[in-house]
């Protein structure tokens, strides 16, 4: 296929976590594509030199919240993968903010859809607009048909559940034309894998404390994990299927799954870094819930009070107390069932895969280190 006689497709946050991701596996696996056109608001420059001679891969800033840049985006373009979202649940960003970049951007990448033509729409969800809730429902392997007491307080699985609803109403609207709109939504869990700022987070602190992480969450509470590779790929598939099955995915769901472990939050992540010589100390939570849930109101009482001066966001809030202590997993297999997902990496090949990537950090901060080592040497 000669380049230019392909498909257009428009990755919005496709210079994030999981849109680079996604990027990169459209390039090696999507043969049907002449130009993956990356709308981003913070551009990764190192993307654009991922073109080959079949496929462009065009950068475009441009903000999801503003109509005209999604419309420029999108003019020409064969399919949207909308994945650009504002992943707060720390108060780093004003409500409004979240619901303007969330739900503001997705009727505007709707809109553009449907003004430019656009018959094709992924939209990339997440378990939040299930849960879990702040009561501590416990949602265990379930899937896309369980029933839940949904119960949304929280700017951000408010605006995901917000935008979901939006995609999937829009989903068979008649075009000019006479074409017609087909969107489909994707619910990834907790997605970990190359990347995840989440994860380099908690490797510096663990580094902060000699490699030692101290137990904060029963250990029994599971909480759902999906490699980023294989919501990739899910993403991927979906696209795919949803052009030649629009009457079996349009308008559907489907929970993003994969062979990952069903583990607590914290014995997951030690899957990763106790390849990297960390521990966790404990086998059961070394402070009561009460103290913990204490320590997480001071929390919110400091970011309040600090807020006119700086941007106080530690990890540990009521909000996210609340889900680590609430299992939440899914066991399903409609995505295979409705258009042949299969994961594209094992659970062995995503782990070591994500324990190069954290001992690559090492390495990093050594290097970083001894340059500022070298650099004080130098000053003085
Ligand atoms: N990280 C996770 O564990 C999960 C993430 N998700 C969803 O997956 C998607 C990707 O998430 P991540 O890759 O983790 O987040 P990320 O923050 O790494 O990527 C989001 C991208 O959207 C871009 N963006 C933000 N505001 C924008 C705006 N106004 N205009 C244009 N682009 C904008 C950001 O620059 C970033 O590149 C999101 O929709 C998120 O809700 C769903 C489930 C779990
Ligand atoms: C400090 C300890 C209590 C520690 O265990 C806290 C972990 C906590 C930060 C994470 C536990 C569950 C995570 C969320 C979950 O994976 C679902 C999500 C889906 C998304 O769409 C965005 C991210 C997140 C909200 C994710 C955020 C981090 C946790 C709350």
């Amino acid at each position: 296929m000669t380049a230019g006689s392909g498909q257009v497709y428009v990755v919005t946050g496709g210079c994030g976590f999981l849109g680079s991701h996604l990027v990169r596996m459209l390039l090696e696996h999507e043969k049907n594509i002449s130009e993956i056109r990356v709308f981003d608001l913070h551009l990764d420059e190192s993307l654009r030199s991922l073109s080959n001679n079949r496929v462009r891969v065009r950068l475009i800033s441009g903000d999801i919240s503003h109509l005209d840049d999604v419309r420029e985006a999108l003019h020409g373009s064969h399919l949207v993968i909308h994945t650009a979202s504002l992943v707060d649940v720390w108060g780093r960003v004003p409500a409004s903010k979240i619901n303007e970049v969330n739900v503001t951007g997705t009727e505007n990448v709707l809109q553009a859809c449907k003004e430019e033509g656009v018959q094709y729409l992924v939209y990339t969800s997440s378990m939040e607009v299930v849960g879990p809730n702040i009561h501590g429902d416990h949602f265990y392997r379930g899937n896309e048909e369980t029933e839940y007491r949904i119960y949304h307080k929280e700017p951000y699985p408010l605006s995901k559940a917000k935008a979901e609803k939006l995609v999937l109403e829009a989903n068979g609207t008649k075009m000019k034309g006479g074409k017609m709109l087909y969107t489909c939504s994707l619910r990834p869990t907790g997605i970990y894998g190359e990347g995840h700022e989440l994860m380099k987070k908690f490797h510096r602190q663990g580094l902060r404390t000699g490699r030692c992480m101290f137990r904060a969450i029963p250990p029994a509470i599971e909480h759902g994990r999906v490699y980023v590779g294989n919501v990739a790929w899910m993403h991927l598939l979906a696209a795919r299927q949803l052009q030649i099955h629009p009457s079996t995915l349009g308008g559907q769901v489907y929970f993003c799954y994969d062979s990952s472990p069903y583990k607590s939050y914290e014995d997951f992540n030690m899957e990763f870094l106790s390849a990297c010589g960390f521990k966790m100390i404990g086998s059961r939570p070394l402070v009561p819930y009460f103290l913990l849930y204490l320590l997480a109101l001071l929390n919110t009482l400091l970011q309040w009070v600090l807020h006119r001066f700086f941007i106080y966001a530690p990890i540990l809030n009521p909000y996210t107390l609340a889900v680590a202590s609430t299992t939440f997993t899914v066991q399903t297999d409609k995505a295979e069932k409705h258009f042949g997902y299969r994961p594209l990496y094992a659970w062995e090949e995503a782990k070591k895969r994500t324990i190069t990537w954290i001992k690559s950090l090492e390495v990093r901060e050594k290097d970083l280190k001894d340059v500022g080592a070298k650099g004080n040497y130098c000053c003085n």
